[in-house]
């Protein structure tokens, strides 16, 4: 494929936990043809944070679902801890998310039904982490989170800042290399945005885990130790 001469946002290298390369995508409906990526180039290392940030449309949320491998590109690769995804099945490329990666979306995704602890102990539960062990380690997440005395709550009964909470614990329950971050704080009013927004960075310095975060908020992506910004299909360094 013939690739440009764009600055790459960074090289992959030792201690990339997350990396695209050359990555395209183009939606076809019909006739209509809307090239959303062009050539996106990303290392993200282990530990470090990222934010992305754009214009409406410009590709944010499709460029965080083929980082997380929730859909895939028309060209290019994403490899997550040194393994490339579309290489894997269908099996294992699920196997690799459950153990590598955790999401935040901007609505929080948590399973109604369940109680806050029972959605925090899921991810583990699926990768066969036992029961009580599951529950030690999402009782502790959640009392991280400021949650404590609500793990019987549901989704329901938790106000939308504990709701976020409850979601950002869930994701890093697994301790997993890189969480992916689609307007994790988007519904929320400035003050319990920023609360969560500090959760993610502490959680971050704490356990180790990279973010990769969308955001609209100029003044959250400035926090993140690196800002680039989506823009003709490409991402940029984006100059404070
Ligand atoms: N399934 C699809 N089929 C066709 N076009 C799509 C599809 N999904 C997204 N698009 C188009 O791709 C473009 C990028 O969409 P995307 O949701 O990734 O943008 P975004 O930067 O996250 O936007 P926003 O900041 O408004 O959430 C948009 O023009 C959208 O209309």
């Amino acid at each position: 494929m013939m690739r440009n001469s764009s600055p790459q946002p960074s090289a992959p290298g030792p201690g990339t936990v997350l990396s695209a390369a050359g990555v395209a995508k183009t939606y076809q409906e019909g006739k209509l043809r809307t090239d959303v990526l062009r050539d996106v180039d990303l290392s993200v290392r282990r530990g470090e944070t990222v934010a992305i940030i754009g214009a409406s449309g410009t590709g944010k949320s499709t460029l965080l679902h083929i980082l997380g491998g929730l859909d895939a590109p028309t060209a290019g690769e994403v490899s997550v801890d040194g393994t490339v995804m579309s290489r894997l099945s269908d099996r294992a490329r699920g196997e690799l998310r459950n153990r590598a990666l955790g999401f935040v979306y901007q609505f929080h995704h948590l399973l109604p039904e369940f109680s806050a602890i029972e959605n925090v102990c899921m991810p583990l539960l699926i990768r066969g982490t036992a029961i009580d062990e599951a529950r030690h380690r999402a009782i502790a997440l959640l009392q991280r989170v400021g949650l404590g005395e609500r793990l019987e709550h549901k989704p329901g009964e938790l106000s939308g800042g504990e709701r976020q909470r409850c979601a950002v614990a869930r994701a890093l329950v697994t301790r997993p290399a890189c969480v992916l971050g689609d307007e994790p704080t988007g519904n929320l009013d400035e003050r319990n945005a920023a609360q969560v927004y500090d959760l993610m960075l502490e959680l971050n310095r704490e356990i180790g885990t990279a973010l990769v975060l969308v955001t609209h908020d100029p003044k959250l992506a400035a926090r993140a130790g690196r800002v680039l910004e989506l823009s003709g299909g490409r991402l940029h360094p984006h100059a404070a």
